[in-house]
């Protein structure tokens, strides 16, 4: 592709960025007046209800938006995703997550092959298996049922799962379906994270789960050797098949690692490790503390955006209108961070679970071609759950930077707690601020406004909001498997709509190669300094300098290695 062909290069992007200027002699402060204007900026779907009224733009910028969506060819893509092209190029494969969900009678195909009945198979394996150890038909080595469940992952095999039983773990129907369990992650090679995930464990009544797409990544490899050695140090070699299972795409590696074929749960190179906890990745752990039929009602969630995502016009469509509104802040407004700030402690994990989906999705300097970009594209994705975030870096969204918020609220708690005398119940308090801070980031506060108020002159600058803050609202009817995994789906094709503006492979993560291949290298050099007194050679002043330092701290392992477990 040339560079022409570059989306900046289309009269829509150019219309955009002329439109800019438009924009930036408004302020949100009068665009609320317009109540005209807001109303055409709500949308409501199953339940959920969008309202992106206070994004610094017009009606008209998203007809322009829209223009660009065309310019990009947005809806040719998105069916190529659910045709089971092979839209990601550079590794030659489909992007099929939306066949995890899919129901069973759908047909959905990848390489002329229909992948759903495969996909309910591996559904089907999963909910007998699950039933299987949670009615303690499945017994461990010393013939104990197993209550406890350690799921070994990092990234896509780590995140999206942790993010989903997070927001479950509160959560009434989750609560009496997990009595008595518990479902623990290890991801970080830190062998901290090895102890404080088996602290209070016993490994006779403990399940671990290997999950890994690739079964070679390194942390999760040392980590399963790790745990596989907590096992069979306690209960004897022959308990790892008892006690150890896997989620992979590679059931050969899986084979050899030592776990039996029949304790493995596949997926494919369809589903990208970030848009995998659909697969077994997520459903397995999750059924195997909640049961198989509260996961379902997460998948049936996911569906119902997908279906909404395929077939619902642009200007309704809430994951289109949520990318094209991150597309206008970025890279015309030139805002390039977002905040996602769930009113919800269950959701605590979903900024960390997106910050993957999205930066390592659309965190790409060239086009799907190969072409350097002439524009930044992605974002930077952090949050943390309101009230908690007004108290540390809200300072800066009020009168910092420019950061475009998602205000993710939801009507009815999982836990509601009133106390008699109180004005308002706890959630009606939590949600208060839910509703105050989009306003506060819209409208600021003026310094005529501060005079009236008798403010000090003195302080008048500190105390000046400028307002004309974007942010969206997102209000869901209540958390429970089902709108989590609606909320999981929508951010999902949002990071797609972005990329697919962008004209980039958001399905690929080449840039995380570098630092792991790098890695291998220390590995070898810490490995024949630690055990053969080696020299630290073929490294950088700067490297090998703090290398020496590291090395003359004491290590317990010596030049006759013995293993050492965490006192955990
Ligand atoms: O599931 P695995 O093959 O172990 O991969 C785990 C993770 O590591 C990689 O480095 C990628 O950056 C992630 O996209 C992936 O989710």
């Amino acid at each position: 592709m040339a560079s022409s062909t570059l989306i900046c290069n289309t009269e829509p992007w150019k219309d955009l960025k002329a439109h800019v200027e438009e924009i930036k002699k408004t302020h949100l402060r009068d665009l609320m007046n317009d109540t005209e204007r807001c109303k055409s900026m709500m949308v409501e779907f199953d339940e959920l209800f969008l309202d992106y009224s206070r994004q610094c733009a017009q009606k008209d910028t998203l007809d322009k938006l829209l223009e660009l969506a065309e310019a990009a060819q947005l809806k040719q893509k998105i069916n190529r995703m659910f045709n089971g092209e092979h839209i990601n190029s550079t590794e030659d494969r489909s992007v099929l997550h939306v066949a995890l969900r899919a129901p069973r009678d759908k047909v959905i195909s990848s390489d002329g092959k229909n992948v759903v009945p495969e996909v309910w198979k591996v559904l089907d394996k999963i909910n007998e298996f699950s039933e299987r150890f949670r009615s303690g038909s499945w017994v461990g080595e010393t013939g104990k049922a197993l209550t406890d469940v350690v799921a070994v992952g990092i990234g896509g095999s780590f995140l999206g799962p942790l993010f989903v039983h997070t927001a479950l773990q509160t959560d009434p129907e989750a609560i009496a379906s997990a009595k008595g369990r518990q479902l623990r992650f290890l991801a970080n090679v830190d062998p901290i994270d090895v102890a404080r995930s088996i602290t209070g464990l016993n490994p006779e009544t403990t399940l671990v789960v290997v999950v890994s797409k690739t079964f070679t990544t390194a942390e999760t490899m040392l980590n399963a050797r790790t745990l596989r050695e907590w096992i069979s140090s306690a209960l004897g070699p022959q308990a790892v098949a008892k006690h150890m299972v896997a989620v992979s795409t590679n059931l050969t590696l899986v084979e050899k690692f030592g776990i039996d074929p029949k304790n493995a749960f596949a997926f494919w190179d369809w589903v990208g490790g970030r848009y995998s906890v659909c697969s077994a990745v997520g459903v397995l752990p999750l059924s195997l503390q909640y049961g198989f039929s509260v996961v379902e009602k997460f998948l049936k969630g996911a569906s119902s955006i997908d279906e909404h995502f395929y077939s619902t016009q642009f200007d309704k469509n809430l994951p289109v209108l949520l990318g094209l509104l991150s597309v206008w802040n970025v890279s015309f407004l030139g805002y390039p961070a977002r905040a996602i700030l769930p009113y919800c402690q269950a959701l605590e994990k979903f900024a960390p679970h997106i910050q993957q989906v999205s930066m390592e999705s659309n965190g790409k300097g060239v086009s799907i071609d190969g072409v350097p970009l002439p524009f930044e594209a992605g974002e930077i994705d952090f949050g943390e759950p309101g009230t908690n975030g007004q108290h540390s870096f809200y300072q800066l969204i009020h009168q910092g930077r420019i950061i475009p918020c998602d205000f993710i609220g939801v009507a009815k708690s999982q836990q509601p707690v009133y106390l008699k005398g109180e004005m308002v119940s706890n959630h009606d308090e939590l949600m208060s601020n839910f509703f105050a801070q989009p306003d506060a980031l819209a409208y600021g506060k003026t310094p005529e406004q501060l005079l009236s108020e008798k403010v000090p002159k003195h302080l008048i600058p500190h105390k000046t909001f400028s307002g004309n803050r974007p942010s969206i609202s997102l209000l869901l009817p209540h958390l429970n498997a089902y709108t989590v995994g609606q909320l999981l789906a929508i951010y999902e094709h949002r990071v797609a709509v972005e990329g697919f503006l962008w004209g980039i492979n958001s399905f690929d993560q080449w840039g995380v190669e570098l630092g792991k291949s790098l890695a291998t290298q220390v590995r070898k050099q810490l490995n024949a300094s630690r055990t053969k007194g080696d020299p630290i050679e073929g490294f950088n002043y700067s490297t090998a300098t703090v290398m020496t330092k590291y090395l003359e701290a004491k290590s317990p392992i010596s030049s006759d290695p013995v293993t050492l477990l965490p006192k955990a």
